[in-house]
């Protein structure tokens, strides 16, 4: 699908930087490039040339480099122009390539969607590249690279042949039903197929947490009674590692957060209010929210002052924990009571780094092997659980009749079609391309 209008952005980064790239793409960027750089340059090869304004002013002196459609990203006539990158320089260039007949703005995200609606990048891969654009851990990326390179669309795709395939010989086997030469086994293999790859997807879909803790970081949690030390080693634990992505606002008064980056894995921890029996309005409500963020942690650490020893009460049983005994300095000689996973002081840095590697290989556990292949938003989860109840619908029907189980077998693999957008996906374009920025 060639589009009658031509697009243009700035693809590169925040300005001043040592170098912008302004891309074009569409049916005009051929005469964009003529009229600019004083003539056509030779095809994806970079060629330094001046380039003028429509008025005949030097406008910078950049490099130039055109990649004929249909081989290029968006499918489409592409190009771009690497110049200074001074915020006048680019001002300027866009200003100018934008004034063309036929030529404007590029709209968030719109030279990946026609690249997709050009059949360049499947729906998957779209979400992958949104990703790997945002990623900033080491897993997120790796992550990311793999689905943008396809690993992910493979699967999907590899399953549903294998349920059209499935479906034909079902057919085949209603339509010769009556013939001698159709052995009856085929239906038992296509069967034992069908059963399998309900346990593929079923694999498949557990591993969407370990997705969620790629992107959004595993989830710690600080609880203990008030004064047992958490907000000490909330704020030893923010300091000491120094590559912290963000500190993230929008947390309420009492839930603060910070975003850890250990080892290339996002890790979230949050400080909460101390727990007891709230005397004040106020503080019942922190209360509540720390218990209630509690049973979203992947991790919990349980403070607990070894000087004053306070056990709190009614924490989730099904979380994973880690017991910490803190300020250890003041216990001097003697030999703290109960079992403690850990002993910390904030005061002398006891104990730290050994807390950090623990949560930071907790987390690594918690994604697993950075390779696998993940189902990497709900919208994925959400179609494959369909596919999964359409084949198990299938798989147990026998009294409805081969022509309706194969119907099902149709239908889940339209739901597998749907995840990669070979199917019917026009309603989820906007909310995908919106997670883009301009340019690219
Ligand atoms: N000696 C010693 N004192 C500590 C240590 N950690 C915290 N404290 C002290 O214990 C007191 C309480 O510490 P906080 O970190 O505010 O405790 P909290 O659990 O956040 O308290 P609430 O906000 O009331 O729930 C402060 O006076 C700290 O200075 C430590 O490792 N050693």
């Amino acid at each position: 699908m060639i589009s009658d209008d031509s697009i243009v952005a700035l693809s590169s980064g925040r300005l001043p930087a040592g170098i912008a790239v302004i891309r074009i793409s569409g049916p005009k960027t051929r005469f964009v490039v003529e009229t600019i750089a004083g003539g056509m340059v030779k095809d994806r090869v970079a060629t330094l040339r001046k380039l003028w304004a429509t008025d005949g002013s030097l406008m910078d002196h950049g490099l130039v480099l055109f990649f004929p459609g249909p081989t290029s990203f968006t499918g489409e006539d592409v190009a771009e122009f690497h110049v200074h990158g001074g915020r006048a320089v680019a001002g300027r260039m866009l200003e100018t390539i934008a004034g063309f007949d036929g030529v404007r703005h590029a709209e968030p995200g719109e030279f990946t969607r026609r690249a997709f609606l050009n059949g360049k990048l499947d729906l998957v891969e779209t979400e992958a590249l949104a990703d790997l654009v945002n990623a900033e851990t080491e897993a997120q990326r790796r992550f990311a690279v793999q689905n943008a390179e396809g690993a992910q669309s493979a699967l999907y795709l590899g399953w549903r042949r294998r349920l059209i395939h499935a479906r034909a010989m079902i057919e085949a086997e209603i339509d010769f039903s009556d013939e001698e030469d159709v052995p009856g086994s085929v239906s038992d293999t296509v069967w034992s197929d069908v059963r399998a790859m309900i346990d593929e997807i079923s694999r498949h879909i557990d591993g969407f947490h370990a997705a969620e803790i790629i992107r959004d970081g595993f989830e710690v949690v600080i609880l203990g009674a008030p004064n047992a030390g958490k907000s000490s080693l909330f704020n030893a634990l923010a300091r000491r590692e120094a590559a912290i992505v963000t500190d993230e606002p929008g947390t309420t008064r009492d839930l603060l957060e910070v975003v850890l980056d250990l080892n290339g894995v996002r890790v979230r921890v949050t400080d909460t209010a101390g727990l007891r029996e709230a005397p004040g309005k106020v503080e019942a409500i922190g209360i509540e929210k720390a218990r209630a963020k509690a049973h979203t942690a992947d991790l919990m650490l349980l403070l607990e002052d070894l000087a004053n020893p306070v056990a709190i009460s009614e924490i989730p049983a099904d979380i994973p924990a880690l017991r910490i005994g803190t300020k250890v300095d003041l216990l001097k000689d003697q030999r703290p009571l109960g079992a403690y996973d850990a002993f910390i002081s904030t005061v002398e840095g006891t104990g730290l780094a050994e807390l950090l590697a623990e949560i930071g290989g907790r987390a690594a556990a918690a994604i697993g092997d950075v390779g696998d292949i993940l189902p990497s938003r709900l919208r994925h989860v959400e179609l494959l659980n369909e596919t999964k109840r359409f084949l198990a619908s299938a798989l147990s029907g026998e009294e409805r009749g081969q022509e309706l189980r194969a119907e099902e077998l149709r239908l889940a693999a339209d739901r597998l079609g749907r995840i990669v957008g070979a199917v019917d996906v026009e309603d989820l374009l906007d909310v995908i391309f919106s997670q883009f920025c301009i340019g690219k």
